[in-house]
C-alpha cells in the first residue's frame, strides 16, 4: 500500500563533522524524497589512477556519529560505477558502528580489467542508515522445532 500520510517521516538528527573545509561545498544529501542513501565523495588532492585489481583507502573528509545502538551505517557501492566500471568496495560492504566517530573511509577496488581514474570530489560510494537489533544470547541444548530445521544450502532444490 502506498504511504498516503502527508506528513514527512521524522528523520533522526545526525551529527556530522567536516574534517576538511572543502567538504562544506559537498555535504551529503538525499537526492530525492525516496533516496535510501546519500552519496559520499572522494576527498582527493589529485586524480587517483586505479590499475586493474588495485584497491585504495580513500578519505571522505566526513565523520558522522550515529550515537544510537539501534542504528548502523553501511557504505555500499554505486550501481553505475560498479556495473559499468567495476569500481566497488575492497571490503564489499562497509559497516559503520553507531559509536564510531572517526572519518568515514572508503575502500575503493577496481575489480575490472581496465584502469579507472577517480576524480577529486567524485561520488564514489553511498551511505545508508539501517536499523540494528542487538541480541542477548541464551545458550541452549536444543531449539524448539521449526519447519526448516537444519536444512540449508540448496536443500529445497533449484526450481
Ligand atoms: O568501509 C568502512 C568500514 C569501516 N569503517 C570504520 C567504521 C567502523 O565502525 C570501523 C570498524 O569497522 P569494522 O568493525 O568493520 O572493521 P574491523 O576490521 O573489525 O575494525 P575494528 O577492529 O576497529 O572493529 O571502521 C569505515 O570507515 N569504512
Ligand atoms: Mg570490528
Amino acid at each position: 500500500m502506498p504511504n498516503t500520510d502527508p506528513r514527512p517521516a521524522a528523520r533522526p538528527r545526525l551529527a556530522i563533522k567536516l574534517l576538511d573545509p572543502r567538504m562544506a561545498d559537498y555535504l551529503p544529501h538525499y537526492t530525492t524524497d525516496g533516496s535510501a542513501g546519500m552519496d559520499l565523495r572522494a576527498l582527493l588532492d589529485a586524480p587517483l589512477a586505479l590499475s586493474p585489481g588495485q584497491c585504495e583507502l580513500v578519505r571522505t573528509g566526513l565523520a558522522m556519529h550515529l550515537d544510537d545502538p539501534n542504528l548502523a551505517g553501511m557504505i555500499l557501492p554505486r550501481s553505475g560505477l560498479g556495473h559499468k566500471h567495476g569500481i566497488v568496495l575492497g571490503n564489499l560492504v562497509g559497516l559503520i558502528d553507531s559509536d564510531y566517530q572517526g572519518e568515514l573511509m572508503v575502500s575503493v577496488w577496481n575489480r575490472s580489467n581496465r584502469a579507472f581514474t577517480l576524480e577529486p570530489f567524485e561520488r564514489l560510494a553511498q551511505y545508508v542508515i539501517v536499523p540494528v537489533v542487538q541480541a542477548e544470547l541464551d545458550v541452549v541444548d536444543d531449539f524448539a522445532s521449526s519447519a526448516r530445521g537444519d536444512n540449508g544450502f540448496g536443500s529445497s532444490g533449484r526450481l
